[in-house]
């Protein structure tokens, strides 16, 4: 299969090495930055289950040399997206289909408007990763998961493509005919998770140790879902419950990449995760309180205009 990875940090590049490692052609478009590194150093993976190093990497710079794209795996931040579309309209004339990646649900909306519904791939991710000062991928959980589905009747044949070629990959993938509901429920996860551990800069156990504070968590998800049934997505409190179980049974170190990017004075996606779910709420004349409120404590920190 010929993957490129739009985004190749730490999220793309960690995919798009395991799938080069099982004998996939994989391209990484990069910017100017992202390319010297990798020209440079190459790309190591530092794994919890598996170390692996692509010693020169293809990596490319423009689109337009690259033929017959299958697959564009988009890893971007949520708050780069607006920067990618003048190269997937490309991709996408030559014939690919575009997977994101990426957390949250508002990017569905710009790329189905700038790539037509036929081209974008319903897709999310499970893994804690992020790079190194040399661009290294430093992964830290023992999950590393990819889930994908057609959102499109068209799309089966390539989401049935990607799914032999990353069973042949060191990775875990699922393809899923409830592709929109999972991508809602990790959206209503993640706000809460990375709101929590972000907006308190602390991993989860400290939080914990607050019941007052975790109970934050868990009124996150309950407007979460709220928002989600005013979208016509399929989640109950089965899926609130079910969140707030993942969030007690992670181990206490454990963080959020927000979080992560809190700590390196990073931009942070605050925007494009919690300030969608806002706006998407406004849409429908619905308030979320709790959510409201950590966007308003995390919106200094952002980082962004
Ligand atoms: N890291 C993680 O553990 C997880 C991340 N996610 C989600 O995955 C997404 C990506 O996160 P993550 O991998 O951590 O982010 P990173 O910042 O590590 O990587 C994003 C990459 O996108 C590149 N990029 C930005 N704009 C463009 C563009 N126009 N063309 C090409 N490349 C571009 C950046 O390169 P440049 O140097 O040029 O800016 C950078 O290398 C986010 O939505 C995040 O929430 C989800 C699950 C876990
Ligand atoms: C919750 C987690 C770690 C799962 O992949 C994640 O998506 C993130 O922190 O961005």
């Amino acid at each position: 299969m010929k993957i490129v990875v739009m985004g190749a940090g730490a999220l793309g590049a960690y995919f798009g090495a395991r799938w080069h490692d099982a004998g996939h052609e994989v391209i990484n478009l990069v910017r100017e930055g992202r390319a010297e590194q990798l020209r440079t150093h190459g790309l190591k993976i530092k794994s919890n289950v598996e170390d692996t190093e692509w010693k020169d990497p293809a990596v490319v710079e423009d689109p337009s040399s690259i033929e017959d794209p299958d697959l564009v795996v988009l890893a971007v931040k949520g708050y780069h997206l607006e920067g990618t579309i003048p190269w997937l309209k490309t991709l996408v004339k030559k014939g690919a289909k575009v997977l994101p990646l990426l957390n949250g649900v508002e990017h569905y909306e710009i790329l189905e408007k700038e790539l037509g519904e036929e081209a974008v791939l319903g897709g999310l991710a499970f893994i804690i990763a992020t790079l190194d000062d040399q661009g290294h991928v430093i992964h830290t959980s023992d999950f590393h998961d990819i889930v994908f589905g057609p959102l499109h009747p068209s799309q089966e044949a390539i989401c049935e493509e990607l799914s032999v070629a990353s069973n042949q990959a060191t990775l875990n993938s699922r393809m899923s005919s409830e592709i929109l509901e999972e991508i809602w429920k990790k959206y209503m996860f993640i706000t809460a998770f990375s709101g929590i551990t972000t907006a308190m800069n602390t991993p989860i156990g400290e939080i914990r140790s607050s019941p007052p504070t975790f109970r934050i968590a868990k009124r996150m998800l309950e407007d979460m879902q709220r928002l989600s049934v005013t979208r016509g997505v399929k989640i109950g409190q089965k899926e609130v419950d079910q969140a707030f179980k993942q969030l007690q049974n992670l181990d206490d170190h454990m963080t959020s990449s927000m979080h992560q990017d809190r700590r390196k004075g990073l931009p942070l996606e605050v925007e494009h995760l919690h300030g969608g779910a806002i706006r998407l709420a406004e849409e429908k004349s619905l308030t979320l309180p709790y959510i409201e409120t950590i966007y308003g404590i995390l919106k200094p920190h952002d980082g962004m205009e």
